[in-house]
Order: structure tokens, then sequence, then C-alpha cells
């Protein structure tokens, strides 16, 4: 376990136009993945002994790493998980089943080490960073403050979450701690998150970005029924209604109806994007932050691995919109960055197999039309 405040990048004391050039210069700097890299890897797994794409989504995932590291013979250096934590002033409006509190408290528990993405990114070999962007309450030591924008969001039903500073302030902040994961030796990362209410703007996110509907993109989030979710529906109509995003303008988007710690998810994305590296995402959260970063940039897409199918539904949605699908059925809804970290060993299994496994000209195995 590691926790998320790291090397001062002056964020803090950059003005708004400062911290605007600034994500430009990453937006920007973002390159598509190579095509023949990528093309050579689909040779080399061809020359294996199976029937052509038998292996699926491993092919694809080797091949995808292929482009993106600029070289046929990808390797996998260094995993993290970056779990981001934001707490939601609209958790005011009765839109989660649990109290705002438990945000503190969870984080907590991953600083102790007894979350469940504790285990799973045990599980992997990967490296958890934790980073409060916006929890509501005091945490210790109050060093773990450092890169706190502000005490939670304020109500979306009401009025903007943030402002579009301090919205460019967490991008710029989540951009910062997957740039020290890179620099100490990460070269795939995930993305994580603690948040109660974060279903709720991460489903006015997948609404106005993708242009489904509320009830498409809402779900129970951690246990929300009948008539409370019902109410969800039209807190998220509200948000929406009163805020007015610009569809165009990601930024406004995500400073009205967005949350930090999706902010910073959003810029972890874009900044490892720019490093080459990619980033398998978790759940609904995590992939509203993929369709904000996805809007700021659509070469990112190609940066971003899928992971698990969460049970709550908007994330599909945001999915399909990205154009990519999710690749394991596991029925669950956590968060933290668990279904993503369940996906290390697969981006590991894919480049094995391309390392080790026998070909038709070594093998002796005789080819065929197959
Ligand atoms: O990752 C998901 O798809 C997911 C789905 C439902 C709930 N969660 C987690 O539960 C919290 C948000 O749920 P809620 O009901 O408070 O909006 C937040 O801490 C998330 O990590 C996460
Ligand atoms: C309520 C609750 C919400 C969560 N979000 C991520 N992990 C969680 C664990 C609990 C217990």
């Amino acid at each position: 376990m590691n926790n998320g405040f790291c090397k001062d990048l002056n964020i803090r004391n950059m003005s708004e136009k400062e911290l605007e050039l600034r994500l430009n210069e990453i937006i920007s700097g973002i390159k598509k993945p190579d095509f023949n890299s990528a093309k050579e890897m689909q040779e080399r797994l061809d020359g294996k002994i199976k029937p052509t794409r038998s292996l699926g989504v491993l092919e694809d995932i080797a091949v995808q790493l292929a482009g993106i590291q600029r070289t046929a013979y990808p390797e996998i250096k260094g995993k993290a998980v970056l779990l981001m934590a934001g707490d939601h002033g609209v958790v005011k409006e009765g839109v989660s089943a649990a109290p705002q509190e438990i945000t503190a408290q969870l984080f907590n528990s991953y600083l102790s080490g007894g979350g469940g993405i504790n285990v799973l990114t045990n599980h992997a070999g990967a490296d958890l960073v934790c980073t409060d962007l916006g929890i509501s309450r005091p945490i210790s030591p109050p060093e773990l403050m450092a890169n706190r924008i502000k005490n939670g969001t304020d109500n979306i039903a009401e009025g903007p979450a943030m402002t579009r500073e301090e919205a460019l302030r967490s991008l710029l902040t989540g951009a910062m701690v997957a740039s020290n994961a890179i620099e100490s030796g990460k070269n795939i990362l995930a993305t994580g998150e603690v948040g109660i209410g974060n279903t709720t703007p991460s489903a006015a996110l997948i609404t106005v970005f993708t242009g489904c509907s509320v009830e498409e993109a809402t779900g129970s989030g951690t246990g929300l029924k009948n008539d409370a979710l019902k109410h969800k529906h039209e807190v998220i109509k509200k948000a929406i209604k009163i805020n007015n995003p610009n569809p165009d303008d990601p930024i406004d988007v995500l400073s009205k109806i967005g949350g930090l710690e999706i902010a910073a998810m959003a810029g972890a994305i874009l900044e490892a994007a720019k490093q080459k590296v990619p980033t398998i995402l978790d759940g609904i959260i995590s992939s509203a932050a993929a369709l904000v970063a996805a809007k700021l940039n659509p070469f990112s897409i190609e940066y971003m691995i899928s992971s698990h199918s969460s049970e709550e539904k908007g994330e599909l949605i945001a999915l399909k919109h990205i154009g990519i699908e999710p690749r394991l059925f596991l029925n669950m809804r956590l968060g933290e960055g668990t279904g993503a970290a369940l996906m290390f060993p697969m981006v590991e299994a894919a480049l094995k197999i391309a390392d080790e496994m026998a070909t038709f000209e070594t093998s002796g195995v005789s080819t065929g039309d197959f």
C-alpha cells in the first residue's frame, strides 16, 4: 500500500489559465498507438500452435499492448491501482443507501490493508495508491489531505458540483498521481475509487455524454430500492436541468455534474495515455471518468482496457459509447478498482502466450487451414 501524496508539481498554486494550459499539453501529447507493432504481435500470435484467433480476447490484449508500447515484445514491469476518493454533496438528497461518513472510514481501511481492493491488488502483485481528492471530513495524519481539492463536491441538485478551476485541479492531481506511479516503474495502471453517492454524478455524466435516458444510466449503487431508486432518477434529472451542462465542453460537464475523484481518474487515464501506459477501467464510476477522457481526446480510448461488467448498468452504456466491451462477468458492484485488479493477471497471461507458447515452426505441429 502506498498513498497518493507525492511530488508537488505546483498544481495548488496554478491559476485557472495555467491549469487549462497544462491539461491541454497532456491532451495534445496523446498519440495513436503504433499500428506496425500491433500487426507484428498479431503475426507472432498467428504463428502459435492454435487455430487462428482462438485465444480471442487474450490476443486482442496482447495486440493492444504491442501498439501501446510500440514494440511487438511488450512487457509488464509494474502494476498499480490508483484509488481516488471524494465525497458528494448530493447525498443530502437521499441518493445513496450508505451514509457519507463511510467514505472516510473506508479510506482508512484501505490505508490499513483491510479493503477488498487490498486483497485483490495483493493477489495480483500490484501496488495500491490511495489519494484523497475530496473526502468531506478530516483524515489522519493530515498529510494525507495534501491533495484534497475541497471537502466534497457541492450538491448538484442545487448548483454546480465544483468550479471549473477545481475540476481542472482534480484532473491534474490525478495526472500527477499517474505520472508518479509511472516514474516509480509501473507501466500498467488501473482506476479505482471510493465515494458515497458517486454513482449519482456518474449516471448524470453518462446521460449527458451518451444521450441515453437517466433511467438507463442509473442503478441502485450501494443498494437503493424501489421508490428510493425512482427518487434518484428525479434528483439526476433535476441536476442536469438546473446545471444545463454543455456536452461539447467536457470540463463544463465534469465541473457541473461530476465529482472530484471522477475528474482525478480522468486525469490519470489521460496522463498514462500520454506516457504510452494503458489503464484498466473498473466499474461505472471509472467508466464515467473514461468518457470524460475520451471526450477530451478520443485517442485515449486506445489506451483503455476494460475489465468487468458492473451490476450498475450505466457502465455498459458508457463503455459501448466509447466502443469497448467488458471482459469479465462476475456480478460485481463494489468499486474501489476491484474488477480492474482482477484483470491484471489476464493481461499478464496474454503476454505470456506471446512469449512462451510454441510456434508451428519450432514445435513440429503441422499448419493447416484453421
Ligand atoms: O464500481 C461500480 O460499478 C460501483 C457500483 C455501485 C457502487 N459502487 C461503490 O459504492 C459507492 C457508490 O454507491 P452510491 O450508492 O453511494 O452511489 C462508491 O464508493 C463506489 O465505489 C461502485
Ligand atoms: C457502503 C460501502 C460502499 C463502498 N464503496 C466502495 N467500497 C465500499 C464498501 C462499503 C461497505
